[in-house]
């Protein structure tokens, strides 16, 4: 596969050495410094995009896609405000969109293990559930991606509850939690890559489902796997699509 990296920051650099590892070719780099190069006729030197760029930027890079008729893969978070409208564009356009809150196989597995969960905890009224996530201080969006999936996974499931809502720890936060709503619990600290917790907590006891991510490179494995996946389809794909869980 001929490879466009849109986002060529920790992760679009991470994202290349899988690539390359995989037999593949990187043949266009985008980062701030030179968004000028992300036109049409260096998009169509490409087979697949990979956007791990900015909340900000992820949805001109998508259309800047289907306009080139180049598939691409989503990583970026912060954008999925405006997702009903980018479906809509990329199906009535007839281009391929793949996206993921997030891309290791060892969240995957947590977001199926987390519905279950909150399906079996439904039968259980005495607790009440929390989301918890943890990043590096450079993270642009919050809550995270992957806790957004966590949260709108239990508002499936779990009886009760029909909407998250966000606290950023540090930052001014005066909401009273209300007993339908999920809270979601960010930390900013240091070099952490990623850490996410569902805590039931009754008077009793508590009972935590948690994932850990030692670095980066799940995610940009994932990333890559789900390029190769990608090609020779057609429409508009999440990355629980790949793994299809029962
Ligand atoms: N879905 C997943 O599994 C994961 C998603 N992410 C998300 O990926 C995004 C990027 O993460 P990092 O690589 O850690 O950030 P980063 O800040 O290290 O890199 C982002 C890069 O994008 C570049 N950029 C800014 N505007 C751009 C534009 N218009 N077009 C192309 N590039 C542009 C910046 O120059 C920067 O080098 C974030 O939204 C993050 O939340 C990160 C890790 C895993
Ligand atoms: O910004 C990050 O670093 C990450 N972002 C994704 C998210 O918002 O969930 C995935 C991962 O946790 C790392």
């Amino acid at each position: 596969m001929k490879v466009a990296l849109l986002g060529y920051g920790k992760m679009g650099q991470i994202i290349e050495r899988f690539a390359l590892e995989r037999g593949h070719e990187v043949v266009l780099k985008i980062n701030a410094d030179n968004l000028d190069d992300l036109n049409k006729s260096n998009l169509s030197k490409a087979d697949v995009a990979i956007d791990f760029s900015a909340p900000d930027a992820a949805i001109s890079n998508i259309y800047a896609c289907f306009e080139a008729n180049l598939p691409i893969v989503v990583g970026t978070t912060g954008w999925y405000g405006q997702l009903q409208e980018v479906k809509n564009e990329c199906l009535s356009s007839n281009n391929t969109l793949l996206y993921g809150s997030n891309f290791s196989i060892g969240v995957n597995i947590f977001f199926h293990v987390n519905k279950v969960l909150a399906k079996l905890m439904s039968n259980f009224p005495a607790y009440d559930v929390q989301v918890e996530e943890i990043h590096h201080t450079q993270k642009l969006d919050s809550p995270s991606g992957t806790a957004m999936t966590i949260a709108e996974g239990i508002i499936e499931e779990l009886d009760g509850k029909t909407e998250w809502v966000n606290e950023l720890v540090g930052s001014p936060f005066e909401d009273v939690i209300k007993k339908e709503q999920v809270l979601i619990e960010s930390h900013r600290i240091e070099n952490v890559p990623g850490t996410h917790t569902v805590v039931y907590s009754s008077e009793v006891d508590d009972i935590e489902l948690k994932h850990t991510a030692h670095s980066r490179a799940g995610f940009a494995l994932g990333a890559i796997v789900a390029a190769e996946w990608l090609q020779n389809k057609q429409g508009f794909y999440n990355i629980a699509d790949i793994f299809n869980f029962k």
